[in-house]
């Protein structure tokens, strides 16, 4: 049974132990309806725009997450890519096997678990496929999955849609923290946007494993679509249910964004629990920055009295400490520490 991915289990009666996580991280009794479930929703149309800057900046402060209304990515598509998502991770496992893995250098891959499959001690409870989303787009598009047939023409138009929209909330978040619109874009730091359609089948019990284990993102943001519930996102000692609003996208501020605002702007940790009756498809579009990119504390927002909380590196050298990290907030932050603090 290991050998296979988690969704070709039709059947399956109980959690393999492969699967069953350490007791202090089981979600246990607060898989769903027992957590509490609020973040900020934030309207973005609206003439005010100092009203949203103060809004998201406000959201992003006090929870590193909220969710977006009113975005400007056409509904019809967005309900069309969570169709083709979902389409494909119903294909059969051979499908899905061949259809992610045209792409020699693996950035398009489909997987199980995680990418530290091998290597993981205990694995989650989910199905991955993911690729690169940058321009020149065809050149990435020839590596994505070609079956469902519609999968390039839906998706493609889509990642358009959300480079858009992430520019859009990048530059509302310059400009709350005092920097050029465009200083995102000028940098080449929001150059590198990647998709991972994120696949959770049905689990005969949700209270001893989990879809995604607690993490930060090693984004600047990240923004979700999601239909189903099983997000949850740690605030003050609890976890919080990221319920899904029709149509809304979840947004959250990453550790490439907490390094360059100088923690002025912080991520939070999350996770994703499964669910025992329905499978649940998300689709994360991350913002990075290209891999050659230097990050570190923009100068601009460090002073004497502000000094830099965090160390210069290239984007590169970032993500591969966080990924041999990825399950320990702390050790990720207190590698990336200068050994000042606020
Ligand atoms: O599936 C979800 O809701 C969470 C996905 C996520 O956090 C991630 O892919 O980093
Ligand atoms: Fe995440």
């Amino acid at each position: 049974m290991d050998q296979e991915l988690v969704s070709s289990w039709p059947n399956v009666q109980f959690v393999p132990d492969s699967y069953v996580r350490p007791p202090e991280e089981r979600p246990g009794k607060l898989v769903l309806s027992s957590c509490k479930t609020n973040i900020p929703v934030v309207d973005l149309e609206g003439h005010d725009e100092t009203q949203i800057i103060l809004h998201i900046m406000k959201a992003t402060k006090d929870f590193g997450f909220f969710q977006a209304i009113n975005h400007g990515v056409p509904k019809v598509l967005m309900d069309e890519a969570m169709a083709v998502f979902k389409e494909f991770h119903a294909m059969t496992e051979k499908d899905k096997t061949s259809e992610g893995s045209k792409d020699p250098s693996r950035n398009c891959s489909f997987y199980r678990s995680s990418k530290n499959y091998q290597t993981e001690d205990v694995h989650v409870w989910r199905d991955v496929l993911t690729h690169p989303c940058h321009d020149p787009l065809e050149e990435h598009m020839k590596f994505w999955p070609a079956k469902p047939t519609r999968y390039r023409d839906v998706v493609g138009k889509y990642v358009v849609e959300l480079r858009k929209l992430g520019e859009k909330i990048l530059e509302l978040l310059c400009e709350g923290l005092g920097l050029g619109a465009s200083y995102f874009s000028s940098t080449g730091l929001s150059g590198n946007p990647v998709l991972l359609v994120n696949h959770y089948p049905p689990c005969p019990d949700p209270s001893l494993t989990l879809g995604l284990i607690r993490h930060m993102d090693p984004s600047l943001i990240t923004i979700l679509l999601q239909v189903e519930n099983g997000l949850q996102v740690f605030k003050d000692g609890e976890w919080i249910a990221v319920e899904p609003l029709p149509h809304a996208f979840v947004l959250n501020v990453g550790l490439v964004l907490q390094i360059i605002s100088n923690g002025k702007l912080k991520g939070a940790e999350h996770r994703a629990v499964t669910n025992s009756t329905l499978a649940r498809t998300s689709a994360a579009f991350f913002i990075y920055p290209c891999n050659d990119i230097v990050i570190e504390p923009e100068k601009a927002l460090t002073n004497a009295c502000n000094p830099p909380l965090f160390r210069s590196m290239r984007f590169k050298e970032f993500q591969s400490n966080f990924l041999s990290r990825y399950a320990n907030s702390e050790a990720v932050l207190q590698f990336l520490s200068t050994g000042h603090k606020h």
